[in-house]
């Protein structure tokens, strides 16, 4: 008996490679007179959402993007946050914008992510663009589903056909996930799991592909796995020992492949953000120049 170890889908690597694209579409833009602006809110002071709102704009000062910052207190009132959205909305300098989540409780979110202009969506969860990837018209992709089908076609993962087992529900991930996957230019078949589901190794044992988006640490173990099958493992904890995934150690040694957390499909969430923000402003230009 010897371990096989699974292929790693380098998050890192690819992200490092759309971005060499991303630095010349941002070049373009530019000498045409456009310039493309991330803006980030983010209410309060939670540790891990500053560290994941740094991140978004260091990746922006690598690829030309200018950054547009709003850090507002936890005490902060529903009227006030709706007026620096109002404000974004407006601004022109920030062509795209998110609304770090969680936020704190006291916010309605659903009010506040409705209220974010449709075309300045750089998450791509206004309930236009997820209504707009139902019917399959354009619009900008939800970030994580996005990333982790640029990492299954980048490592060559057969999609067509393939049996994709989704474990979580969240609106960022698990939701969204499916409408990508079963588009026909994926086509393959999803299940959607969640605490619900009565047999989750029984599900998770028949997928060709695994996407681990639960938030519970561990939760997927190698007698899930079937091996060969690709892992993507997408959630994450903040734990006593650390930030750790749904993915347990031993499956490295049953998966064909998989995506390590660091370093997997993160990158490609902050990546496809940006993607999201060229996209709009490339959308704009080719706008102006029919009219
Ligand atoms: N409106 C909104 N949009 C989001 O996209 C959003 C959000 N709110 N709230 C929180 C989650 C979480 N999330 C991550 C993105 C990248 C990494 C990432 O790049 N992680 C690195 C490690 C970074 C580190 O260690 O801090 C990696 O996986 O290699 C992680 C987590 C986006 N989220």
């Amino acid at each position: 008996m010897w371990a096989v170890t699974a292929l790693v889908l380098d998050g890192k690597k690819t992200r490092d490679e759309l971005f060499e694209s991303f630095r010349e579409r941002v070049t373009a833009l530019r000498a045409r007179g456009v310039v493309p602006g991330l803006g980030t809110v983010l209410v309060g002071d939670d540790p891990g959402s500053h560290s994941y709102v740094k991140g978004k704009h260091a990746d922006c000062a690598k690829v030309g993007i200018e950054s547009i910052r709003r850090d507002l207190p936890a005490e902060i009132s529903q009227a006030e946050l709706e007026a620096v959205i109002d404000e974004l909305n407006a601004d022109p300098a920030c062509t795209g914008y998110i609304v770090q989540l969680p936020l704190p409780k006291h916010i309605d979110e659903n009010a506040i992510l409705e209220r974010i202009d449709p075309a300045k969506d750089a998450d791509g969860l206004h309930p236009t663009n997820l209504g707009r990837l139902v019917l399959g018209a354009d619009g900008p992709l939800p970030c994580t589903p996005h990333g982790i089908v640029h990492l299954l076609r980048r490592y060559d993962v057969p999609l067509n056909g393939a049996h994709v087992v989704v474990v979580g529900r969240g609106v960022t991930v698990g939701r969204p996930i499916g409408l990508l996957l079963t588009r026909r230019s994926e086509n393959a078949t999803v299940t959607l799991c969640h605490t619900g589901t009565r047999d989750l190794g029984a599900e998770v044992r028949r997928a060709d592909i695994v996407i681990a988006a639960a938030g519970v640490p561990g939760l997927i173990t190698a007698d899930m796995v079937k091996p060969g099958a690709a892992v993507l493992d997408v959630g994450v904890s903040r734990t006593a020992d650390g930030l750790r995934g749904d993915v347990a150690p031993g499956v490295a040694e049953v998966a064909g492949h998989l995506s390590p957390n660091p370093g997997g499909v993160g990158p490609l969430t902050r990546a496809f953000l940006l993607g999201n923000v060229i996209d709009a402003a490339e959308r704009d230009l080719a706008r102006s120049d029919r009219a």
